[in-house]
């Protein structure tokens, strides 16, 4: 379904981002869909998209939640996610946290250090409850991605290596308070290559096989997220063939599969919209000037990533320019010595494919609110965040005034 971005930018002004729903359900009965022939959960990466009306249009779904904070735990159960449909995933987990994670009855903490097993074990004590585990297993594999974005190699924080998951696994059976219920693998984001999942998949199907001739069973195993989208050009993973090769992985194993998407679900469903300010000429450099920055999408000037960008006007002719917003950084840009029409004062400019890590990572730098985010469904638009004031930056600080 097509979107009016100039109707949309009348109603709410500009910048904003807007989600087009539809498309999440499409992509959510794509991926469930594949898995049909097992008993699966898809768990949304709340990191990728946090919005309440997201993760809620989700869950309405039938989706769980993958989640990396007690605050995204708390975003899930606000909107209806069953606890039992919860992970919590996270190489630096406070004592708070996973004290209220046990409480709150989640499906399972992930895992991610043995120094982390052993807190969670002394916290399941004190409450004298049981704590249902997975470990995140660091499969040593190169998931052929940005190197900012790769998750399971072991120059990489997160999880633990084959052997160190073996004997956090043994650990637990000698536990009363420690449940190993599942196994867990992400390798990274942005993944267009098949043949990396395929691998750290089979590493930890053989681990949960190994447990299994020890009576140690697991219940989930969790293949992470990561699959990719489009930005540019990239030719994707198609669906049907990764879950068919997960499934074939786990022959013989009587497990439910958990896949954890955030991208894939939201990535290409978002559009962020911005316009333009001025045109200038700094000797032979042309520069576009918007009023969105690095603060509302900070993935281009971050990870270098390229969004296709469209300027809503006729002008045909086009010419090489940096698209920069107004914070006071060099590396404020969406695109540099890209070709783009001449425009006017007001012009409307979509920057695509920013569903996904967009917003969340927004920040208020240069004291900017952050923007609007906006709905669409069914044809029908709906405003699911306010664009911040001055008055909600500065609500909760305190003025010591000599
Ligand atoms: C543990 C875990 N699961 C899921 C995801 C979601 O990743 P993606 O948005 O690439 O699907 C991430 C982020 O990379 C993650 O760290
Ligand atoms: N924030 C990253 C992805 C990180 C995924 C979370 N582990 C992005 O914008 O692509």
């Amino acid at each position: 379904m097509s979107i009016n971005f100039k109707e949309l930018a009348n109603k709410y002004q500009t910048p904003y981002y807007v989600y087009d729903f539809d498309h999440i359900t499409a992509q959510y009965n794509e991926l469930k869909g594949a898995f049909k022939a097992r008993k699966s959960l898809v768990a949304y990466a709340v990191k990728a998209n946090s919005n309440l009306s997201v993760i809620k249009h989700l869950a309405s779904l039938g989706a769980g939640a993958d989640c990396v904070s007690i605050g995204e735990v708390k975003r899930a159960l606000k909107v209806g996610i069953a606890p039992y449909k919860i992970i919590f995933s996270g190489v630096g987990k406070i004592d708070s946290e996973i004290k209220e994670a046990l409480e709150l009855g989640i499906l399972m903490i992930n895992v991610e250090s043995d120094a982390e097993l052993q807190r969670v074990e002394a916290i399941a004590k004190e409450l004298d409850v049981v704590a249902r585990i997975s470990i995140r297993v660091n499969p040593n594999i190169d998931p052929k991605t940005h190197p900012y974005i790769s998750t399971g190699l072991h120059e990489n924080k997160f999880g633990v290596d084959i052997d160190t998951a073996k004997r956090m696994y043994i650990q637990c059976k000698n536990s009363e308070n420690l449940d190993p219920q599942g196994i867990h693998c992400h390798i990274g984001s942005q993944l267009t290559e098949l043949e990396p999942i395929k691998e750290s998949v089979k590493i930890v199907a053989d681990l949960v096989r190994n447990l299994k001739a020890i009576k140690i069973e697991l219940s989930f195993m969790d293949i992470g997220g990561g699959l990719g989208i489009v930005y540019d050009d990239e030719k994707l993973i198609d669906t049907n063939e990764y879950a068919q090769s997960v499934l074939e992985t786990m022959f013989g194993l009587d497990i439910t599969i958990i896949c954890e998407p955030g991208r894939f679900l939201v990535g290409n469903c978002g559009t962020f919209v911005t316009k333009v300010l001025y045109e200038k000429v700094n000797g032979n450099k042309r520069f576009v000037i918007v009023d969105g920055a690095m603060n509302d999408l900070i993935r281009p000037s971050l990870y270098n990533a390229y969004h296709k960008i469209e300027v809503l006007n006729d002008n045909k002719e086009f010419s090489d320019c940096n698209l920069v917003g107004p914070v006071c950084e060099s590396g404020d840009f969406f695109a540099k010595n890209i070709d783009l029409p001449k425009t006017e004062h007001n012009d409307l400019i979509a920057i695509y494919s920013a569903g996904a890590y967009g917003f969340t990572m927004a920040s208020n730098y240069n004291t900017r609110g952050k923007v609007a985010e906006i709905a669409v469904e069914n044809g029908v638009d709906r405003l699911i965040r306010k664009r911040e004031t001055f008055e909600d930056l500065i609500a909760l600080e305190e003025e010591f005034l000599k």
